[in-house]
């Protein structure tokens, strides 16, 4: 059975969409109605007939056409597939309160894009190389159609595994695209382009790798954790096995008095009971919490990383640092613009080096 498809044509005169079967037998929509209203004649009587016939089978058969059409050869607007350097609108399938400021959203993946997290690429353009297990941890940014701005946000989830990206938003005050999302409801679209690379790591490589955050901070660590777990577990990846894994020391600064410890709720299977609960990190996973005294308490860092000495001088440990400038600082020393500045503060009195240390905005 052959499909007739109308042809789509532009209209030069009135610049109105025409849909066209068959050239010789061309159905103008637009035209119809003026055409048989202003007949008169016989001869245009029974051209009106004959049109009138032509219509109802015209419209019998675009009726079959266009659904069976639109089916087999969708518009490819209508594909909302995400792309690093294109904003798509991506539908909001979920949105979850986990505390006065802090918004669980879900934004579901179609096939095509999981090609990005299937074979992401590193800040230098090239592809992660999967042969030798690097990760690569990912954002991608939201936009404010209202202001035109742009923010990334870090996906606590593996993507691949999950077919879908889940973020924790938090609401600051007098923020725009933090405003932008808290005002979404279950349904609604927004404008999103990624997944764009963050860092990327190859776990195999360190003994140890400490991770330290506070809030929304653990972002990517929850992701990295996401994405190690369900590596490791995949039955095609021989190379990160769990014998292969390198202890894993996760420090998280506890929210203010007062405030919510949405990571450590049942809200979501990516948050601190799940990932102590996932069997093959379980043995490997060291979770701390830290009460947070507004200032960084080096007596409670030195404490955390209680065994940490035995370590010390060996070059494959690796922090990783996720906290906001005020925290960071005692701690490492601040991020400068376009580079990751000296190791200083606790850490550098340690002796640790840029090799050992990565400050993550
Ligand atoms: C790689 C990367 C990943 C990120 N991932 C996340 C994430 O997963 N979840 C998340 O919530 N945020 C994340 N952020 C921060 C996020 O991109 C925005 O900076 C934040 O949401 C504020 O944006 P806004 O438009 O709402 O506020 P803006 O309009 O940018 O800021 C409004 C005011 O709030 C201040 N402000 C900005 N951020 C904070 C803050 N954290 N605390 C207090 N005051 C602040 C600003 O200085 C300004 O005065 C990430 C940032 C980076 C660089």
């Amino acid at each position: 059975m052959s499909l007739i498809q109308p042809t789509r044509t532009i209209c030069t005169r009135c610049s109105r969409l025409t849909l066209t079967i068959n050239q010789s037998k061309s159905l103008k929509f637009h035209n119809y109605r003026s055409f048989a209203s202003s007949s008169s004649s016989r001869s245009t009587n029974r051209l009106n007939h004959q049109n009138r016939k032509w219509p109802r089978l015209a419209l019998t058969i675009l009726g079959i056409t266009i659904p069976t059409t639109y089916l087999f050869f969708p518009n490819n607007n209508s594909k909302k597939s995400l792309k690093p350097n294109e904003y798509s609108d991506q539908k909001v399938t979920s949105i979850k309160t986990l505390s006065n400021q802090h918004k669980l959203i879900t934004i579901p993946i179609d096939f095509k894009s999981k090609e990005f997290f299937e074979n992401p690429f590193k800040i230098d353009g090239n592809f992660s190389n999967k042969e030798n297990n690097e990760i690569v941890i990912q954002h991608i940014m939201i936009k404010s159609n209202d202001l035109q701005i742009e923010r990334p946000y870090t996906f606590i989830n593996d993507p691949l595994n999950d077919n879908e990206i889940r973020m924790v938003i938090k609401r600051v005050q007098g923020g725009e695209v933090g405003r932008v999302v808290h005002n979404l409801k279950d349904g609604d679209s927004i404008g999103v382009r990624g997944p764009i690379p963050t860092f990327s790591i190859y776990p195999n490589k360190y003994d140890k790798i400490i991770m330290i955050s506070t809030g929304t901070g653990i972002s990517p660590f929850l992701q990295f954790l996401s994405k190690l777990s369900s590596s490791s577990s995949s039955s095609n990846n021989k190379l990160i096995k769990d014998k292969n894994l390198p202890k894993l020391h996760l420090i998280h600064l506890k929210p203010l008095k007062g405030k919510e410890d949405w990571s450590n709720s049942n809200e979501d299977e990516s948050f601190l009971p799940f990932l102590t609960n996932k069997s093959n990190l379980k043995d490997k996973l060291k979770i701390t919490r830290i009460e947070l005294d507004e200032f960084l308490n080096k007596e409670l860092i030195l404490n955390s990383l209680k065994g940490f000495k035995d370590i010390e001088k060996n070059q494959n440990v690796l922090f990783l640092i996720c906290l906001p400038p005020n925290l960071m600082k005692p701690l490492c020393g601040n991020i400068l613009p376009n580079r990751q500045g000296p190791i200083t503060g606790i850490l550098g009195e340690m002796g640790l080096t840029n090799e050992q240390v990565w400050k993550l905005d």
